[in-house]
Parts: C-alpha cells; structure tokens; sequence
C-alpha cells in the first residue's frame, strides 16, 4: 500500500466491509514465507479432512487465547497489516495457516466468537474464490454440537447457522483471492455472511465484487493459459472460472482479544 492511499480506497462491493487489497506483499516475501511454513516440522501441520494448518499463536479457548509468542517471520507480516490497515485495536496475536490442494476447500462458516470480529486473509500460491453466503440467525453452538462443524476455530464455540431463504437484502457473492493479495472483512460481511471455498479445482468467480481489482488484465481468454498457478484465470465464453493448480496458502491472521497470562488461573 502507498503512503498516500488509506483503507477506503480498497474497499470492494456495496456490503459494509470488505477490502481487497492486490500485491499486499511483493513475490521475495511471499517466497520467504513458504519457506518458513515448509519449514516448519511436520508434527506443526494438523490434518483436517479437506486441508491442513498450522496453529500459531497460542490455543483459542472460548474464553480467551493461552498465548504463545508468534515468531517474527509472522510479526514482521502481522504487523504490517495491523499498521496499514488501522482496524485492530492491538496487535494481531494469533494466525491459522492453511493449506489447501486445488481440490480442497472449507465448508461455509463463520468464525468463532473469541475472536475481534475483523479477518484479515493473506493469500499465497494459488487463487481462489471465497464465495460468501447470506444467513439471518445465528445460534451459539455448545460443545455437544460442534463435532459436525469440521473447522479450526473448532471446539471453541464455532457459531452455528441457521440459513434463512427469505433474507431479502442480502445476496451470496463470490471473490476473488489471488496470490499475495489480503483480504479485510469485518461489519455485516463479518455478521451476517458464512465464507467458503468450494472443494474443486474449477471455481467460478462470476458477479466477483472485486473482478477488476483482482484480475487487471490477467484474464486469459483461452484455455491454454496455464503459465503459473497465478494466471489460471479464464474466461472463456461466458464462463468465468479458475483453474487451481497448485496448492494455496492462506495466512488467516486475527485478534483474540481476552488473553490468560497465567495457565494456572485459566
Ligand atoms: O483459507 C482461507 O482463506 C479462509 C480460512 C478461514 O476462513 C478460517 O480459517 O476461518
Ligand atoms: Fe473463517
């Protein structure tokens, strides 16, 4: 981001608040990045049915979060996007990094209540769409529950939806994630949308909120564009999708506010 251009200028779509922000991270940071995550030792990754991810930060209790420092290959990046982006009102504090293989996604959902209801997701690698759903009501999933929500924020109170068809307003919309872009969002796409990406390797990004902020003349108009995970983007007649290629990783990077300084007191 420039120094001249504020959050405003990134915000995509009519819903309050979305913001796409392209080229968050340059290719060497985006590089140095994988590179720690692959580092990491195996036993760090924790498999999922449909992904694998890396918890960092510490535990996140519905309480609050057991803290642990994160180490400074993700604080130079976490607090980056909690300076530039000014919508965290403290530092970032704990990042859930997942991989997905280009038929794997996550089944929609909205995150859970010990977080400061602001994402901010770092994409890598591959694009993708996030499609984003309406819902009218909410129920606080107790623990009995949360066995058929397959997700990290997990035991920790995952809300559970209960979808409304007749939200008139509201209209699901997709968008799109491309590499090295990060994407904000927080208000009513925050309270009243679930997220999802779609476990299949040729996603559509039709009605896109941020299509022209996302592609700016990546679109390839054949199917023969398959240069790099970054430009499997076609469109080819009326058909506008996505080929995923390669593995993406996403850095979902949050706040918990309610820290336990002490385990013992927990
Ligand atoms: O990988 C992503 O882009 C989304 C991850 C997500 O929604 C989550 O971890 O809650
Ligand atoms: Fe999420």
């Amino acid at each position: 981001m420039e120094r001249t251009e504020t959050i405003d200028n990134f915000k995509v779509g009519s819903l309050p608040t979305l913001i796409y922000i392209p080229d968050f991270i340059t290719d060497n940071e985006q590089t140095m990045l994988l590179n720690k995550i692959y580092e990491a030792p195996v036993s760090k990754w924790k498999s999922l049915k449909n992904r694998r991810l890396q918890n960092w930060g510490g535990t996140v209790h519905e309480k609050g979060l057991l803290p642990q420092d994160l180490p400074s290959w993700l604080t130079k990046i976490t607090y980056k996007i909690y300076e530039e982006s000014g919508l965290f009102p403290l530092p970032i504090n704990h990042v859930l990094i997942n991989e997905y293989l280009p038929n794997q996604g996550i089944m929609a959902h909205q995150d859970g209540p010990a977080y400061y209801p602001v994402v901010a997701i770092l994409s890598l690698r591959s694009p993708v769409v996030m499609d984003f759903t309406p819902h009218s009501r909410l129920t606080l999933c107790k623990s009995t529950c949360t066995n058929d929500v397959e997700d990290t924020n997990s035991d920790r109170g995952v809300i559970k939806i209960d979808t409304d068809k007749s939200m008139d307003e509201h209209h699901p919309f997709p968008v799109i994630l491309m590499p090295r872009s990060l994407m904000i969002f927080k208000d009513k796409a925050y309270s009243d949308y679930l997220h999802a990406i779609k476990d299949s390797e040729v996603q559509c990004y039709d009605g896109a909120v941020n299509e022209v902020e996302a592609l700016h003349g990546q679109v390839m108009n054949h199917a023969s564009s398959q240069l790099d995970g970054a430009v499997d983007v076609m469109k080819t007649g009326d058909l506008k999708s996505i080929h995923r290629t390669t593995p993406r990783i996403s850095l979902t990077c949050r706040l918990v506010p309610k820290v336990h300084k002490n385990v013992f007191r927990f």
